[in-house]
């Protein structure tokens, strides 16, 4: 097991080829946010924008779209109830979140089946939030995706089966490599599991224990995945930023805010990018 070192972050975090566009730094879908949790798909949309990544679409209930683009006008808006869009559209993102205030009714188990039955093999889907929960409660197939999930460690339990007392490395490792995944097991001590590797977190603040901090980690995920061609790295990486933040934050702060994080993600990614041109 080794610490998600500064050199990986230094390694990934590229320095941008002046012969580029937006397309060049990925096309991302961020889907959720039903009507009583539209914060959450707010600030995963916000992190992954501000992350870096070219182009965010987020697929959510109508009744947030105002609110979405007061704080978020760079994010484009689709009715995630749109089924229809939900098929035609998926498959030109390089990246699929879902999860992030996508609740747990029957109409949110309808959109996680749709991205399911239509994502493909080729792209990246991270799910988070409510749709581990749904994976869980419904037992559902995964689709064969390049899967990264983000789970806190109830939403672990849930979808492992792991008890949250049992989630040692070794058992966490036997249920990662059966969902054939990247999985972050979020806590005070996030872990981050790939194949026979494991990583630990160094970083990481009790202020960071507030309602949204995981749905802007899963936005930065995302956005950093869409962007960095080893989604390994890019989720380590995604990682390592969301506490460096935090915990430089929380020295002169009690709690440390998720939408003050999405702040300060454009200066630190460029205070740790690559020195030279790739
Ligand atoms: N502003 C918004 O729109 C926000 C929207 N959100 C959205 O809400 C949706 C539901 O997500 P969720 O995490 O809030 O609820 P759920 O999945 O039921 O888990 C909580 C239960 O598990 C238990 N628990 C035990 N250990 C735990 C641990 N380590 N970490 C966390 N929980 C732990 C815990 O125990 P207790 O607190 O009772 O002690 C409680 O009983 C999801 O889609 C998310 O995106 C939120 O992000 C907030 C801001
Ligand atoms: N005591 C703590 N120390 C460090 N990080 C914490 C602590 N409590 C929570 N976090 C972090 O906050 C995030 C919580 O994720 P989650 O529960 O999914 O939040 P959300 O309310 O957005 O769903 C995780 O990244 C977790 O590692
Ligand atoms: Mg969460």
């Amino acid at each position: 097991m080794t610490d998600i070192s500064t050199d990986i972050v230094n390694n990934t975090v590229i320095k941008r080829p002046n012969n580029s566009h937006k397309g060049t730094f990925g096309r991302v879908c961020i889907i959720g946010g039903t009507n009583n949790f539209g914060g959450a798909i707010i600030m995963a949309s916000k992190a992954c924008v501000y992350s870096g990544a070219g182009l965010t679409t987020t697929f959510t209930d109508s009744v947030n779209l105002s609110s979405l683009h007061t704080h978020i006008p760079e994010a484009m808006f689709v009715d995630f109830n749109d089924l229809d869009s939900i098929k035609s559209m998926l498959n030109g993102f390089d990246v699929v979140l879902i999860g992030p205030g996508l609740g747990t009714d029957e109409n949110s188990l309808t959109i996680l089946k749709t991205v399911f039955n239509n994502i493909q093999p080729t792209q990246k889907l991270i799910i988070d939030g409510s749709a581990i929960t749904l994976i869980a409660n419904h037992n559902l197939t995964l689709p064969d995706a390049k899967l990264v999930f983000t789970p806190h460690q109830m939403e672990w339990q849930r979808l492992s089966g792991i008890k949250i007392s049992d989630q040692t490395d070794e058992n966490n490792q036997k249920a990662v490599k059966q969902l054939n995944a990247t999985v972050v097991v979020k806590s005070h001590h996030t872990k981050v599991y790939h194949n026979d590797d494991i990583w630990t977190n160094p970083g990481g603040t009790p202020a960071q224990a507030t309602g949204g901090m995981g749905d802007t980690l899963a936005g930065m995920v995302a956005g950093f995945v869409a962007q960095f061609s080893d989604t390994t790295n890019a989720v380590l990486s995604a990682v390592y930023a969301h506490s460096a933040i935090a915990d430089k934050l929380a020295e002169k702060q009690y709690v440390v805010l998720p939408t003050q994080i999405i702040e300060h993600i454009p200066e630190f990614m460029k205070a740790n990018e690559k020195k030279t041109e790739s």
